[in-house]
C-alpha cells in the first residue's frame, strides 16, 4: 500500500512535488543550452522508427507500442489503447464524455503511420488517414506509468493518538445541510480519516435521514432504510442485544459490503455502550510492514461470510464472497476490508496448506486490530450523528445496561463519492 502523509504534510508534499517538477523542466531546459540527453534517451531517438526528440519528449516505435518519455515518466502506450483513447469528434463525445467509436472495429495489429510530438502534443497517423492527438500532460496523467504513482483515495491512516491530534472538527448539523463549504469540509474529513461527526442533530429518525440524503442514496437493505434498534432480539443478530460487540465492518456478507454506515444514538438510559472505531486500513498497513507475506495471503484468499437468519418473520441468507484486503493490483492501494470474524463463513475455498497460513496472517491483522493504542473509544450521544467508512473503519460496542435505541442507515458509497468529486475533492 502507498504510504498516505500525515494532514499537515499533504500540502507541504505536494508543494514539493510541484518543485520537483519545476527542477526537472529548470533540468531539460540546461539539456537545450548544450547539454546532451542521458545516454539511454539519446539512444532512443536513433534508428528511423524514431522521431528526434523535442525539448521535454523522446519517443520510440516498437513492434507493438510506442515508448514515450515525458518529464521523467517513461510510458508504453499499446497502439490500440491509443487508437481506442482517440479524443476526435468523430471517436468520442465530448458533450457526454462518451466513446463513440467501436473498439471492435479496430484492427488489432493497427499500426500508425506516422508519429509526431510538438511541445505539448503527440500527434498518430492511422493507416486510415484519421489522425489522433493526445495532450502530453493528458497520458502523463492517464497512462498506466502515470496512474501507477498515484493514489486514488488520498487517507491519512490513524490510530487513537494521530486521530485525537489532529482534532478533526465535527461539522454543525446547520452549516452541513445549507452550505456547500460545511459539507466539503465534512466529507473532506470524511474521506481523509474514513469516519466524520455532525453536531446539533435533532435527535430522530427523519432528521438523521435528512442529514444521510445531503451526501447519499440510502441503502436500503434487509435491515430496512432507515432503522432504529434496541436491544430486543427482534432480528437474529446480536447487534439487537446488551452485549459487547468486537471490532467488524457490516454487510460483510453482501457481494458488495455497504459503503458507509450512520449512527445516531436517540437515547441510552444506562451504563455502558461506547462505540469502538479502529482504522482498518492503519492495521493492514502495519501489517504489511511486518508480514508482507501475510498482507499478501489476506489479499489473495477468497473468503465466505454468511447471515442465515430465522426470527420472527424475518427470513434472509445472504452469502458474500471476497479477500479481508481488497488492493487495486496496480498500486497496490487498499480499498476495501472485509472483517467481521461473527459473520465469516465455513472456509473451504482453499486447499489445507493455505487455511494453516490464512489463520497466520489473520491472526497478524487481528493482533494489530486489537493493539490498544488503535482503539478509539467515544459515546455516542443525541445529537451527534457519526459517519463510518465501512469499507475502512471498524466499529464496535461496549457491553451496555439500560434502555439503548440507535437509529441510522447505510449509504451507497458511489453516491457518497460522488458528491464529493462534485464538490472538487478526490474521492
Ligand atoms: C445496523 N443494523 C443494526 C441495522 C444491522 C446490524 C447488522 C449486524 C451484522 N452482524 C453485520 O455486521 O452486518
Ligand atoms: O450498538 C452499536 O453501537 C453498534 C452495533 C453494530 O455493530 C451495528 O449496528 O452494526
Ligand atoms: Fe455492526
Amino acid at each position: 500500500m502507498l504510504l498516505i502523509p500525515a494532514r499537515r504534510e499533504l500540502s507541504a508534499l505536494i508543494k514539493q512535488q510541484k518543485m520537483m517538477w519545476c527542477q526537472r523542466l529548470a533540468w531539460l531546459l540546461r539539456g537545450s543550452c548544450g547539454r546532451r540527453w542521458p545516454r539511454s534517451v539519446a539512444a532512443l531517438a536513433r534508428g528511423h522508427h524514431t522521431a528526434p526528440r523535442s525539448l521535454r519528449c523522446a519517443w520510440q516505435l516498437h513492434g507493438d507500442h510506442l515508448e514515450l518519455r515525458y518529464g521523467n515518466t517513461l510510458m508504453r502506450l499499446d497502439f490500440v489503447w491509443l487508437r481506442d483513447h482517440c479524443r476526435s469528434a468523430s471517436c468520442y463525445n465530448a458533450k457526454t464524455n462518451q466513446r463513440s467509436l467501436d473498439t471492435a472495429s479496430v484492427d488489432l495489429a493497427i499500426r500508425p503511420q506516422a508519429v509526431r510530438v510538438d511541445e505539448s502534443t503527440l500527434f498518430l497517423t492511422w493507416p486510415d488517414g484519421h489522425v489522433t492527438r493526445y495532450g502530453l500532460e493528458w497520458l502523463l496523467k492517464n497512462s498506466y506509468e502515470g496512474q501507477k504513482k498515484q493514489v486514488m483515495h488520498p487517507r491519512i491512516l490513524w490510530n487513537a493518538e494521530i486521530y485525537r491530534q489532529a482534532q478533526v472538527p465535527s461539522v454543525d448539523c446547520r452549516s452541513f445541510l445549507e452550505t456547500d463549504e460545511g459539507l466539503k469540509e465534512f466529507l473532506q474529513n470524511f474521506l481523509l480519516y474514513g469516519i466524520a461527526f455532525v453536531e446539533n442533530v435533532a435527535p430522530t429518525k427523519e432528521d438523521t435521514e435528512i442529514l444521510a440524503e445531503r451526501i447519499s442514496i440510502i441503502r436500503e437493505t434487509i435491515y430496512g432504510r432507515m432503522w432504529y434498534f434496541t436491544s430486543d432480539f427482534s432480528r437474529g443478530d446480536t447487534a439487537y442485544t446488551k452485549l459487547a460487540l468486537d471490532r467488524h465492518t457490516d454487510t460483510t456478507y453482501f457481494q458488495e459490503p455497504c459503503g458507509i454506515q450512520v449512527f445516531h444514538c436517540l437515547k441510552h438510559e444506562g451504563t455502558g455502550g461506547r462505540t469502538l472505531l479502529v482504522d482498518g486500513f492503519h492495521a493492514a498497513e502495519q501489517v504489511l510492514r511486518r508480514a508482507p507475506e501475510h498482507f499478501e495471503l489476506l489479499s489473495r484468499v477468497p473468503l465466505k461470510h454468511e447471515y442465515v437468519e430465522n426470527v420472527g418473520g424475518c427470513h434472509n441468507h445472504m452469502i458474500g464472497v471476497g479477500p479481508v484486503l481488497n488492493v487495486y493490483p496496480w498500486n497496490n492501494e487498499l480499498y476495501l476490508i472485509r472483517y467481521n470474524n461473527y459473520d465469516r463463513a465455513v472456509i473451504n475455498t482453499v486447499p489445507h496448506d493455505v487455511v494453516r497460513r490464512w489463520y497466520h496472517a489473520h491472526r497478524a491483522l487481528t493482533t494489530e486490530l486489537r493493539r490498544p493504542e488503535n482503539e478509539l473509544w467515544v459515546k455516542l450521544k443525541p445529537g451527534k450523528a457519526l459517519f463510518v467508512d465501512n469499507w475502512r473503519v471498524l466499529h464496535g460496542r461496549e457491553a451496555f445496561t439500560g434502555y439503548r435505541q440507535l437509529c441510522g442507515c447505510y449509504l451507497t458509497r458511489d453516491d457518497v463519492l460522488n458528491t464529493a468529486r462534485l464538490l472538487g475533492l478526490q474521492a
